[in-house]
């Protein structure tokens, strides 16, 4: 283990990336943004429900700015140095790595064996890695496909470290093409593992076309009669690393469980699934540290455990995936329950190892509470034979055993919020742990995300909805203002998670411009007030602008992301608004709805990190339609807009005089519109495309039809 020698140098340090430049323009936009506030206050009394709604809007929208310019006030970055590890590690840590799956036919099994075989073939001793598959949908075939990868791992793993592969996703390192002589040995060998991939990945495709035989095989029967919301524990060891020699040590543990499900019992999702991974893996390996990731990233650089990974222990704000965490911190301890040799204080091991307690805290299993006892105690010893331990691990997958414990509320991963990861990592913040974002170059861990379109904003829904129920809840960021460990910037950094809110200002906002060249109101201030609002939006998108092309993306994906963001926000959001509010009424429950993946078959383009991934494909700005709900917010921004535009022109050939001193609206508010539309573009050109990429006739039908009450409303007035 790592000695805490304080004379060497750190294995990770603080680079500060504050600059007095950008803080002052942050400044300046909050400063015309208080001004508008402060202009529409004055003028308030003269005016009426329309400035009233713009001043709401507006006050949202300086209050988002306001935050997000604390937060981003000393922005920082963890600069690890792997090497200097060498100085003070003698003996590796073990490290568990859970993969949560949940539907095979949204998460390719194939897409699942990529995932597990980027894992099993990091640069770590195998024989201190193990790597734990949770499968919720019960599926014979992903069990198929991790057996079938844990024999192409034999020869995957020393064919990596043989020739230091940097990507070990076979999927991905098969996209670029063989660099090498023909008749050298590394070609030679190349050429057998693409062989042998291809056949794996032909293995797993035919199965899934026909999977009777795998009713045959007595290893499936577990499968037979199940259904993936009603079924028993299902737990094998795929592979077990027992040492011995050549390939056979070379590659870690590999199990696969599939926790009990019966229809009548909350599972808690992916949550519930990580909990019964922590579970599984404690009794088996108690593994001091974890590593998380979905079944749809892969570990994308083999060095990353080492240094990086130990040094970033603590994790960054958990989001679920590419993550590390240490066992103690997910079973609950707090900074101050350590020592400083990092020992339990005699507070803490009266509070966590009270055998009274552990049983109800943990669950009534009895090798739980030992492995348990151990973890927190940092002696955990692996069994010397996994199948020693499957009828203790089946017993803590059972459906009730978490039935009045602490799982999911102070231990694991925390429950009630669809976003378990924003609640899990605002319990481990609560409790005073600080956590490091490390990116290195290349990055550590990559995935796919979906493809523009419905998929795409179900999951910022899910994300927004997930975000509120974790303001809500009893972690939440928010309450205990001076009994909380978590710092003031940290809170603010978690409100900023309550913007999927502004989905309703933003729709007003895209609205109003429309409402008053409709209705021939002002919207913006006139005369040289008029400059606040120009200089605003300029500023902004110059500002923006900037910061893409300085992180070397393009000035058109800057361009689509602005507008995605405006989509997201007024089609998604919106929706985790109203999930929130049938939930409070109790109509309808939260559920976890699961991305459709699919498996990349171009290579990454860079950069290729954040909110960006999704503009910076090859389709950008290409947008699929279906007709779910989602899409009628859009369309009917889109047809208000063009409708107003269209009387404001029949306007202008009627009179001269278009922008008016007087009281009515006039180019500014126009200009207001054409912004939205360009906005909200990918709708425009829904309109008149067919298939995948047209919008729908009953999403348009209701759209359109919403948009003639919305004009005939504003006529009459
Ligand atoms: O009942 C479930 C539902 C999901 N999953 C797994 O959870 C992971 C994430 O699901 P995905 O559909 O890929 O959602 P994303 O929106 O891409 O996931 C992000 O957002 C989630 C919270 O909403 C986090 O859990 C994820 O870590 C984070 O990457 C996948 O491996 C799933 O197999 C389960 O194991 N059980
Ligand atoms: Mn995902």
């Amino acid at each position: 283990m790592a000695d805490s020698s304080s004379s060497l140098p750190p294995l990770c340090e603080r680079i500060s990336h504050k600059s007095y430049v950008l803080r002052a323009v942050d400044l300046m936009i909050l400063g015309l943004l208080f001004s508008l506030l402060l202009h529409r206050i004055q003028h308030m009394s003269q005016k009426d429900n329309v400035w009233l709604v713009a001043l709401f809007c507006e006050s949202c929208l300086t209050f988002a700015w306001l935050i997000m310019t604390c937060i981003k006030w000393s922005p920082a970055e963890d600069k690890p140095y792997p090497k200097r590890l060498d100085e003070r590690v003698h003996d590796l840590p073990l490290v568990d790595m859970f993969v949560p799956t949940a539907d095979p036919v949204r998460e390719p099994p194939i897409m699942v064996a990529n995932t597990v075989l980027s894992l099993l073939a990091v640069n770590y001793p195998a024989n201190k890695l193990a790597c734990y598959v949770s499968d919720d949908g019960c599926s014979p075939l992903t069990y198929f496909s991790l057996k079938e990868a844990s024999k192409f791992a034999k020869i995957w793993v020393p064919f990596c470290k043989k020739y230091n592969v940097k990507v070990r996703a076979p999927f991905r390192y098969f996209l670029n093409p063989l660099v090498a002589a023909d008749d050298s040995e590394f070609s030679k060998d190349w050429e057998m593992m693409k062989r042998e991939y291809e056949r794996l990945s032909r293995k797993v495709e035919d199965a899934s076309r026909d999977s009777h035989w795998l009713d045959a095989d007595k290893d499936f029967e577990a499968f037979s009669n199940t259904k993936p919301s009603d079924h028993s524990t299902i737990l094998k060891v795929v592979w077990e690393n027992k040492g011995g020699v050549g390939e056979e040590k070379e590659v870690p543990h590999l199990v696969y469980i599939s926790r009990e499900k019966r229809p009548n019992y909350l599972h808690h999702y992916k949550s519930g699934a990580m909990n019964f991974l922590l579970r599984v893996s404690g009794l088996m390996t108690n593994a001091p540290y974890m590593l998380h990731v979905d079944c749809d990233m892969y570990a994308n650089e083999a060095d990353v455990f080492l240094g990086r990974g130990v040094a970033g222990i603590q994790g960054p704000l958990y989001c679920g995936s590419g993550c590390f965490h240490t066992r103690r911190v997910m079973y609950g301890v707090s900074p101050d329950d350590l020592e400083d040799d990092g020992s339990l204080t005699p507070v803490a091991t009266r509070e966590f190892l009270d055998e009274d307690k552990l049983a109800t805290k943990f669950g009534s299993s009895k090798e739980m509470v030992i492995s348990m006892v151990e973890a927190l105690k940092r002696k955990s010893n692996p069994q010397n034979s996994l199948t020693n331990i499957i009828e203790a691990a089946q017993e803590v997958g059972h459906c009730h055993y978490e039935y009045q414990t602490s799982w999911g509320k102070t231990l694991g991963c925390l429950y009630d919020s669809v976003a378990e990861d924003m609640n899990t990592s605002s319990g481990i913040h609560l409790r005073g742990w600080t956590s490091s974002y490390i990116s290195p170059e290349p990055p550590a861990f990559l995935g796919s995300t979906p493809s523009l379109g419905v998929e795409a904003i179900v999951q910022q829904r899910r994300w927004g909805t997930g975000a509120i129920e974790v303001l809500f809840n009893k972690q939440s960021p928010l309450i205990g203002i001076f009994r909380r460990k978590i710092r003031f910037r940290q809170r603010l950094a978690y409100l900023w998670v309550l913007m999927c809110l502004r989905s309703i200002p933003e729709l007003l906002y895209c609205l109003l411009p429309a409402y008053c060249l409709l209705h021939n109101y002002t919207l913006y201030p006139k005369g040289p007030c008029l400059g606040i609002t120009i200089t605003l939006v300029v500023m902004h998108c110059l500002y923006t602008l900037w910061q893409y092309l300085s992180l070397g993306f393009s000035v058109k994906s800057w361009y689509v992301s602005q507008s995605l963001w405006r989509i997201i926000a007024t089609c998604g959001w919106l929706f985790s608004v109203q999930d929130i509010i049938l939930k409070l009424l109790g109509i309808s429950k939260i559920g976890f709805v699961i991305a459709k993946k699919t498996i990349s078959k171009t290579r990454p383009s860079k950069p290729s990190q954040g909110e960006d991934d999704e503009s910076n494909s090859s389709d950008l700005g290409k947008f699929e339609f279906d007709s779910s709900c989602h899409f009628i917010p859009g369309t009917f921004i889109m047809l208000v807009n063009l409708a107003a535009l269209a009387v404001f022109s029949v306007r202008l050939q009627w009179s001269s005089d278009c922008s008016s001193g007087g009281g009515g609206s006039g180019l500014a508010e126009a200009c207001g519109c054409i912004l939205v539309v360009l906005l909200f573009f990918p709708f425009l050109k829904g309109l008149f495309e067919k298939g995948k990429y047209g919008i729908p006739l009953p999403t348009l039908s209701k759209a359109a039809f919403l948009t003639v009450l919305f004009v005939a409303f504003s006529e009459e007035n």
